[in-house]
Parts: structure tokens; sequence; C-alpha cells
């Protein structure tokens, strides 16, 4: 932590109030930003709404902007009109620039592809929680005729003649190869069959936002997607789903720090893993029409055990809010990360809190994963209930600073927690939540 990042990002938090009252969650951090992309490969401008103000969309615009796509408020607030008329090639350090600590250049090589015939994808960001290799990207990009150059500051990506459809097989369902594929495969000539592939909410809300436009897509149940590539594709005029992660988010924090609140926005389809599992934790919901209310009924809370994995099982991007709550529950909890081999170093913080977090090398789940016998310290024992007390705590990444914050609200005493502009990729406007449920804190620089 450098002496500026100490004292210019910091949330100072004043712990042991329960969060209590109403937010709203709007479109989806990992949907939002790719819808964008799609209104690339089309031939009018596109109308998405419901879009949230947070660093990743931010980025995004930034970068179609430098792509020659205007990107405009619409009529409503949170709507995004998006003009790709006129594409064209951006400036290599420009895009180094923009691309700063967000994922999805790379998923912006099937449309420049198509629409110029060549790509520069810079470095990558994205939370620190696991090697996060793209060899599955390229190697899908190859399989549809583009030819890749590895450089020193990124990627050169060039389409000597119209992509082809392809037969895909992904080793693992990763969610951004699957909409790799999706994206390129759109405009490619002829079908494209892609078997064990990611089917999250937010992958089928990309899929509706491509039909819009006028492509051929068809999902089957085992994991197999078909696209018929077609000539041309128009606009689309769409409402991202609600942010899942976000809403998850919330719960956790309503139940560590026994409160309850109402997540407007957030829907029970898209949370049905997550619900059964916070039932079984102890806390309760209410589902309506507009959102759900989720609070802690009181008395202890149970240990379970939990194992991450992909659609439909337990989101990763859900683990670590909710172990915060699980150091709360009465007795041992297990937790298996499954999707990423270092998402668990956020407990030692927790731990110099005062949570009883001891991690694992082994699977310690009922399924063995990719991880075991490598030397990832990915399962965990969470030993509670224990009283957390205020600590001074340095965000690691975008969920392990939602948990920290999670953690720091629910203990007694003062936390300083440093590093929250990287919330702001994935949470937004965080404070005014915080804020509207009662929260005692101060935002000293903000
Ligand atoms: C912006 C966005 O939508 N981010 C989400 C997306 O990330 P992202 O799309 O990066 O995650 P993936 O589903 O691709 O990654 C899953 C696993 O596959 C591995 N892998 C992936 C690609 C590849 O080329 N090679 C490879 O080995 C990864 O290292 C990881 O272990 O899905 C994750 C899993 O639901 C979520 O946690 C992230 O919030
Ligand atoms: C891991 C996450 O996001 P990203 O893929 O953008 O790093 C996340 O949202 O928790």
């Amino acid at each position: 932590m450098t002496a500026k990042s100490a004292s210019d990002d910091v949330l100072i938090v004043h712990g042991g109030t329960p969060l209590e009252g109403e937010l709203k969650v709007r479109g989806a951090k990992n949907l939002v930003p790719k819808a964008m992309v799609a209104a690339l490969l089309g031939s009018e401008p596109s109308r998405l709404r419901n879009v949230p103000d947070i660093r990743d969309v931010r980025v995004v615009r930034g970068l179609l902007q430098l792509h020659g796509v205007t990107v405009k408020p619409g009529d409503e607030p949170g709507e995004l009109v998006l003009d790709p008329s006129h594409v064209e090639s951006a400036n290599v350090a420009d895009i180094d620039a923009h691309a700063g600590s967000s994922r999805i250049p790379i998923l912006f090589c099937g449309p420049l592809l198509h629409r110029l015939g060549h790509a520069f994808i810079p470095g990558l960001g994205g939370c620190d929680i696991g090697g996060r290799p793209i060899d599955f990207h390229f190697d899908v990009l190859r399989q549809f005729g583009a030819t890749i150059e590895k450089r020193a500051d990124g990627q050169v990506l060039e389409a000597k003649q119209r992509l082809r459809g392809t037969k895909i097989r992904l080793p693992y369902p990763s969610v951004g190869a699957t909409e790799q594929v999706l994206l390129t495969a759109v405009l490619a000539e002829g079908v494209t069959e892609l078997s064990n592939a990611a089917v999250e909410p937010e992958i089928e809300d990309l899929i509706c936002v491509l039909q819009k436009m006028g492509a051929i897509i068809a999902m089957d149940t085992d994991r197999t997607i078909r696209i018929t590539g077609v000539d041309k594709l128009g606009g689309y005029n769409h409402a991202a789903l609600p942010d899942r992660l976000e809403a998850a988010s919330w719960a956790s924090a309503a139940l560590a720090t026994e409160g309850d609140v109402y997540v407007r926005g957030a829907q029970q389809r898209s949370m049905m893993t997550f619900l059964n599992t916070y039932r079984k934790v102890g806390g309760a919901f209410e589902i309506d029409d507009e959102g759900i209310r989720f609070w802690h009924p009181g008395g202890p809370l149970n240990a379970i055990a939990l194992e991450t994995d992909v659609h439909p099982g337990f989101q990763t991007d859900w683990q670590q809010p909710l172990v915060v709550a699980l150091t709360q529950a009465s007795g041992l909890s297990i937790v298996h990360e499954t999707v990423y081999e270092s998402r668990l170093g956020f407990t030692s913080a927790l731990n110099q809190m005062g949570a009883h977090i001891q991690l694992y090398r082994e699977c310690l789940g009922g399924t063995p994963c990719r991880f075991g016998q490598r030397n990832f310290l990915h399962s965990a024992v969470v030993s509670g209930p224990t009283k957390l007390q205020g600590a001074d705590l340095v965000i690691p990444d975008l969920r392990g600073g939602f948990s920290y914050l999670i953690a720091a609200l629910a203990a007694q005493g003062t936390s300083r927690v440093h590093g929250i502009e990287l919330i702001n990729r994935g949470y937004e406007n965080f404070p005014e939540k915080l804020g509207a449920l009662g929260a005692k804190f101060e935002l000293p620089n903000g």
C-alpha cells in the first residue's frame, strides 16, 4: 500500500450497527459491459437500459469510443445509446491506457475482427484470484480462422478473410470463453457448435441481446449452444438483467450484521442456488415482484458445507461475502472453492479481526476439483461463531473488498478499510447505499 492509497482511498467504519432499510440494484456488472461490446456488431444504434454507474462500464465506454462508437445517455436514467456506424481502428497506446482494471477488452476480439479485420487486445485486469489464463479464448479464435501474434504490450489479431463457424468443446465451462464464441460466431460464416458451454444467467441475457440484433442461437439442455452465422446484425433495445452478485452481497451483509435489507431488483430465478444456501445457514428472505427482503431472524446461524461451481451451482462471486456471515454461524463450515484457485486469501484479514478460518490444499467438498493435489489453498474450515473486532484492512479484490466492508460493519469498534476504489468496479454508489441502510462510516476524503 502506498502512502497515497492509505490516506486517499479509505472508508472508516464504526461497526456494530445492523444494516436496515432498502436499496436498489441495477444491471449486472457481468452482463452490461458485454452487451455494450455486442453493440459493435450491429449496423444500427442500440439502446441499453438499467446500466449502472460502475467502473467496468466506464472502461468499456472509453474503449468503444476509441473505436469510433458514439456512446450517449438515452432518455431515461441509466440508458445508453450506442451508435457503431463508424467503427475504426484505435491507437494501441490509447487502448492500453483505457483498458484499466477490467477483463472485458478480451471480448472485443470477435466484433473487431468482423468489423475491421484486425484487433489489438491489451493486458487484462480483473480480480487477482487465480492465474486467470486466456488460452481458451485464443484457441477458439484460431479455430474461427484468426491469427494471433503475442507482443510485449498485448496481442495482435488478424482475420484475412471472413471468420468461419466451427465445432468447439471448451475444456471447462468458462464464462468469458463462451461469450467469446457467441460474439464471434454470430457473424461468422456457417454454423458453430459449442459444447461444455457456460450457461450463467448473464450469458442467457447476452444471447437475448444478440437475438434481438438478428442472431440465430439455440441453447440445448446439455451445455451445447448452436449458433447459425448471419451476414448482418441490427441494433437492440434491452433492459439489462439485475445484478444477482450485488444482491447476494447485500443479503450476506444483512445476515452478518443481524440486519434486515430489502434489495429492490433482486430476482428469485437467477438467485435460486444462493437462496437455498441462505436458508440453510438460517437467513430469512421474502420474495415479491419487485425484489427480495433478506434478514437475520434471530437465534444462532447454522454451519454449512459449501462448494462453489459453475451455474447452476453456487456462484464463486457469492462466496467471499457469505464467508463473513459464516464466521457468525455455530460450528464448523466447510468452503470448497472450485472455480478459482486463489480466492480464499482474503480470509487472513478476517482472522486478524477474530475469525477462525483455516485453509487447506485438499478438496474438502464432496467433489475433487481441478485444484486438488496442486498446492492451492482452495478449501477452508470456518469455525464459529466468533466476535469480530475492528481492524486496518487493505482490499485485495472486488468481492474480497465488499467482504471486508461487511466484516467491518459486523465488528465491534472502528475499522479503516483501504483501497475502496476497487469496490466501485462492481458496486454502484455503495457509500450512498450504506448510508441509506444506517451504516456508521466516514469517507475522510470523499
Ligand atoms: C466480467 C465477468 O463476467 N467476470 C466473471 C467471469 O469471469 P471469467 O469469464 O474471467 O471467468 P471464467 O468462467 O472464464 O473462468 C473460470 C475458470 O476457467 C479458467 N479459464 C478461463 C478462461 C481460459 O481461457 N482459461 C482458463 O483456464 C479460469 O482460470 C477459471 O479457473 O466468470 C466468473 C465465473 O463465474 C466470475 O467469477 C466473474 O465475475
Ligand atoms: C471476479 C469478478 O470479476 P472480474 O471477472 O471482472 O474480475 C467478480 O465480479 O467477482
